[in-house]
């Protein structure tokens, strides 16, 4: 794993407001992601299995960490947090929306534990031939956190063919606009949760954001999504 502090944090959070997303290429090691892959078949890591196709949710599994999340996990949530919270502060200031996020992340959660929300989210999921994500939130009560991210454990055109990374943006009074990403095994994508700020004529206005995945062709794509807030259940 890259260190935290070495990450060009000033061009990542100018593209997460400039563009609702931003990659960090390389963070993790190969071998990194080659054993939290290997950890997806062992049972006592999980507190729960979701088969997607049962809620409708696409198609694949996923699996939600149980606590104590696996040290990388865990450093990665806590050492980006601190990063991210001064965006999110800039999008609900520019918004007009009276949430501040605390600086540091152990403040956050307690906050959502407060609320009720203690469940862990980090979770990994598995697509193989015809698996895919249907566009949604993941929001999981009224505590949230409105940036996440992804990393990537699977390359594309050698493990797996499709299954681009979709985010979607609407803006109000328009049609979607769609973002396809195609990051590589062992980087770090950090998008939108739920909404952020554009900048229009007059001011800032608010658009909604979604994220899927598209049809996997072939192969088998994994990867990992780290969420700040906690959940209800
Ligand atoms: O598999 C992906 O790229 C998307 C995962 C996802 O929806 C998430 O981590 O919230
Ligand atoms: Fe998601």
């Amino acid at each position: 794993m890259e260190d935290i502090k070495d990450i060009n944090w000033p061009d990542i959070q100018g593209s997460l407001h400039q563009k609702g997303y931003a990659l960090v290429p390389n963070a993790l090691e190969q071998k990194e992601c080659d054993q939290l892959i290997e950890g997806y078949d062992q049972p006592e890591f999980y507190r729960k299995t979701i088969v997607m196709e049962r809620y409708r949710f696409g198609l694949g599994e996923y699996k939600y960490f149980n606590y104590p999340l696996p040290p990388l996990i865990q450093h990665l949530r806590k050492g980006f947090y601190p990063k991210l919270a001064p965006v999110a502060n800039k999008w609900m200031e520019v918004l007009q929306i009276p949430v501040s996020y605390f600086e540091n992340f152990a403040d956050f959660q307690a906050l959502c534990h407060k609320h009720q929300q203690d469940k862990p989210t980090a979770l990994i999921l598995k697509y193989g031939v015809g698996g895919h994500n249907t566009l949604h939130q993941d929001l999981y009560g009224e505590v949230y956190f409105p940036i996440q991210m992804v990393l990537f454990l699977s390359q594309p055109g050698e493990d797996y063919e499709g299954g681009e990374f979709v985010l979607t943006q609407q803006t109000p009074r328009a049609q979607s606009k769609a973002i396809v990403l195609k990051p590589n095994k062992g980087d770090i994508l950090l998008f939108t949760t739920n909404f952020r700020p554009v900048k229009g004529s007059r001011g800032y206005y608010r658009v909604n954001m979604k994220h899927g995945v598209s049809e996997v062709h072939s192969g088998n794509r994994y990867t990992l999504g780290i969420i700040f807030h906690d959940a209800l259940s």
